[in-house]
């Protein structure tokens, strides 16, 4: 007997159907006006929709009763090929269409690098583009444009990651060739993890010890050719491989690298700031920092990329928990089913994940224009403002990356058993999402950064030295004492709030900054007093720094969260504004009393709040939830996500979870030839497995 396997997607109404279509209803506003927000504008929204429908239609995926590649091939070959077979259809057409919609991310949604020729445009062309000199851009940028050239970006090596310094490949200077000559000294120095290094790329753009004349200057950036462009050989002394299977970023081939004395020009060197000349004279970059900007600027890709696959999890767990419908037990007067939506726990955090996920929208956008203002500035040759922006992309990383990816785990955990299918979409997106914890810098190391920032600003306080306007409220905080080693005090004023008054904007602010300041100057107080080394007092003091980092990077999204709301277009309709301002009070004051927010305690530890108060924030929150219930679909909506990118048969946008299922399920490799071939049954597993156990033959 074989299973119906085509069975059409019903368009009859079904009660999902029903549940779905009244679930999306009862918004409130327009989900295409936030749409054009997320995105920048309708023409925007026009265009990208335009790119997915392409793209999809090439890939065959448009068609949801079908079930996709990847829940059926999943060996590391298959997923591989699967990664070429949607990576080139995007390449192919942003090239063709002009268009960055797939410059860094996926037509998955997923950050580029999970795609073999997504490193190309996110981190190989930026590189160039903030590291080669004028001559190496015209070169070489037009050739990774137009696919004549395929990049991986080698940093990391197999003993050194997160200390960038103490990378052991080196690039030395040979005087007789005026070449450099690569090479990896030891079996750490092997490069290990880079994306597309495996199999895919041609070029890399290889981070080394600079060596000129027997004195090493530090990492440096330089373009080596990996493979011949012929046949896709590795060149002579370069030896290259897969990684092997990962958490997710399967279709793409993580790679391993090492070099055996391999010579390059020295013109291979990224000369934009720090070059050598044919004599074999160094000179420095004007500033230290600059051979880290390619870093820096892919950390505010990796933010955009936290919002909107955070924002892709929750869309599914909340299409699922409008449909799916569970009672309440046998005790509980509520005998009749309910959506899984209208428990509160499911709503409390459902509706917080949707307002973190535009909550790291929002600073995404705060980080991108002190970016783009310090650019601006390194052009008339000025870094006076890089310091904050590198402090600001720290924390925001840091923090944007951790709560996306708990965020994405609480979703799937929201959908139950079926959050644990594969065809849920949910495994992968989660795993995905916890990989930006550690690429592009790992998130300790960035607090610590942060850290450091901060201590650095309390010293000019102290030192009645000028701060960056934008850190103003750090000067504004403290009073200065002249005398003892502690110059600085914090005066708290007590949080006086009651009932409504927690939806106060400014009260909001007032109860991140008193943290902020307390948290900072305590770490920077027990630092500073310690009478042990230096290294040993910061490790000492570790937790606490983190502390304060986290606390100011609170206080610095809940600021950016309410000054976009403030600041939205006067064209905005009332009903969008209402439901942003909910969403933002929704997320700065779910953050205090949800004991799983990873700074609630740091709210109440000093009694700032008291037990009353805390009372009151939850009535408000509770209102909130009730105010922003209708919305909840419309908020997801606008992130404009399509069924295919979602690939998930219980996140699909009609609502048609059961039907969905099981139509994949039927569809699966394992049934098919059960069912096709076999009877019923899976006939190897039970030839040689089962039935011996039944019969005895152990
Ligand atoms: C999906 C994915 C894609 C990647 N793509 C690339 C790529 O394209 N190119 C590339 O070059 N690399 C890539 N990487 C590598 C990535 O950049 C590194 O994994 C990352 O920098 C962390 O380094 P590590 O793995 O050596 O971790 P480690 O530095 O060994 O960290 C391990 C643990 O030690 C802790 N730790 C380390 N140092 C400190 C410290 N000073 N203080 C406190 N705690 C510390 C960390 O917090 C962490 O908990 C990728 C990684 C992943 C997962």
């Amino acid at each position: 007997m074989a299973l119906d396997m085509r069975t059409p997607n019903p368009v009859t109404a079904n009660r999902q159907r029903t549940l779905m279509s009244s679930a999306r209803t009862s918004a409130s506003f327009d989900s295409f006006e936030l749409t054009c927000m997320i995105y920048g504008s309708a023409h925007i929204v026009k265009d990208r929709r335009a790119a997915f429908e392409r793209v999809e239609t090439i890939l065959g995926t448009r068609d949801t009763s079908v079930l996709p590649s990847n829940y059926a091939y999943t060996s590391r070959e298959d997923l591989y090929m699967q990664g070429l077979t949607w990576g080139k259809a995007a390449i192919e057409d942003s090239i063709q269409y002009q268009h960055p919609f797939f410059d860094n991310s996926t037509p998955q949604n997923s950050l580029a690098n999970s795609s073999p020729f997504g490193m190309t445009r996110a981190m190989v062309e930026l590189g160039i583009q903030l590291c080669a000199s004028e001559e190496q851009k015209r070169q070489w940028l037009p050739l990774f444009r137009t696919g004549k050239m395929i990049g991986a970006y080698c940093q990391t090596e197999l003993g050194h990651g997160t200390f960038v310094r103490g990378l052991e490949t080196t690039a030395t200077w040979d005087p007789d060739t005026d070449e450099f000559v690569i090479h990896s000294p030891t079996l750490s120095s092997t490069k290990f993890w880079p994306g597309a290094l495996g199999f895919s790329c041609t070029h890399a753009l290889v981070m080394a010890q600079l060596v000129v004349q027997s004195k090493t200057y530090g990492p440096h950036l330089f373009m080596v050719q990996l493979r011949s462009l012929e046949d896709g050989t590795p060149l002579p002394g370069i030896t290259l491989g897969d990684i092997g299977p990962k958490m997710s970023y399967n279709t793409t081939c993580n790679g391993f690298a090492t070099f055996d004395q391999v010579h390059i020009s020295r013109k291979a060197m990224l000369m934009g700031h720090a070059k050598v000349t044919s004599d074999g004279s160094y000179s420095g970059s004007p500033n230290s920092k600059l051979i880290y900007l390619t870093m820096l600027k892919v950390r505010t890709t990796v933010v955009k990329s936290a919002a909107s696959q955070l924002a892709e999890a929750v869309t599914i767990a909340t299409r699922y928990s409008v449909v799916r419908e569970q009672g309440a037990g046998a005790e509980s007067s509520h005998s009749i089913e309910k959506t899984i939506m209208w428990y509160k726990s499911q709503h409390f955090r459902i509706l917080t994940i949707i307002a973190k996920a535009y909550a790291i929208l929002f600073a995404s956008r705060t980080l991108d224009a002190a970016y783009e203002g310090s650019r601006e500035e390194q052009q008339e040759g000025a870094f006076t403002s890089l310091p904050y922006v590198h402090g600001l992309a720290s924390g925001i990383k840091a923090w944007s990356t951790q709560i996306a990816a708990d965020g994405a785990e609480d979703a799937r955990k929201c959908c139950g058993g079926q959050g644990y299918l594969s065809i849920s979409g949910l495994p992968d997106k989660v795993a995905a999402i916890t990989a930006l914890a550690t690429l592009e810098g790992e998130n300790y190391a960035l607090w610590q950064q942060l850290g450091r920032y901060l201590f650095k600003c309390l010293d000019r306080i102290a030192e009645n030295e000028d701060l960056d306007p934008r850190m103003q409220y750090l000067a504004d905080g403290y009073i200065r004492h002249l005398d003892g080693i502690n110059t600085l005090q914090y005066i708290s004023r007590p949080c006086t709030a009651t009932g409504h008054e927690f939806l106060d904007l400014d009260v909001q602010l007032s109860i991140y900054r008193h943290t902020a300041l307390r948290l900072i100057l305590a770490a920077h107080t027990a630092l500073y007093t310690s009478e042990k080394p230096y290294a040993e007092a910061w490790n000492d003091n570790l937790m606490l720094t983190i502390a304060a980092a986290r606390a100011h990077n609170q206080y610095t999204v809940v600021s950016s969260f309410i000054s976009h709301i403030n600041s939205l277009p006067s064209t905005t309709s009332p009903a969008l504004k209402t439901v942003l301002s909910y969403l933002s009070a929704l997320f700065a004051l779910s953050e205090i009393i949800n004991p799983q927010s990873i700074n609630a305690i740091s709210y109440v530890e000093d009694n700032h709040l008291s037990h009353a108060q805390l009372d009151s924030i939850r009535d408000v929150v509770n209102g909130l939830l009730e105010q922003l219930l209708p919305e909840s679909v419309a908020l997801t909506d606008a992130w404009d996500f399509t069924d295919a990118s979602l690939c998930s048969a219980i996140g699909m946008a009609d609502g048609d979870v059961y039907e969905t299922v099981m139509e994949w399920v039927k569809q699966l490799p394992i049934n098919r030839k059960a069912w096709d071939e076999d009877g019923g049954v899976f006939q190897p597993g039970w030839r040689e497995m089962v039935a011996p156990v039944l019969k005895g033959k152990l």
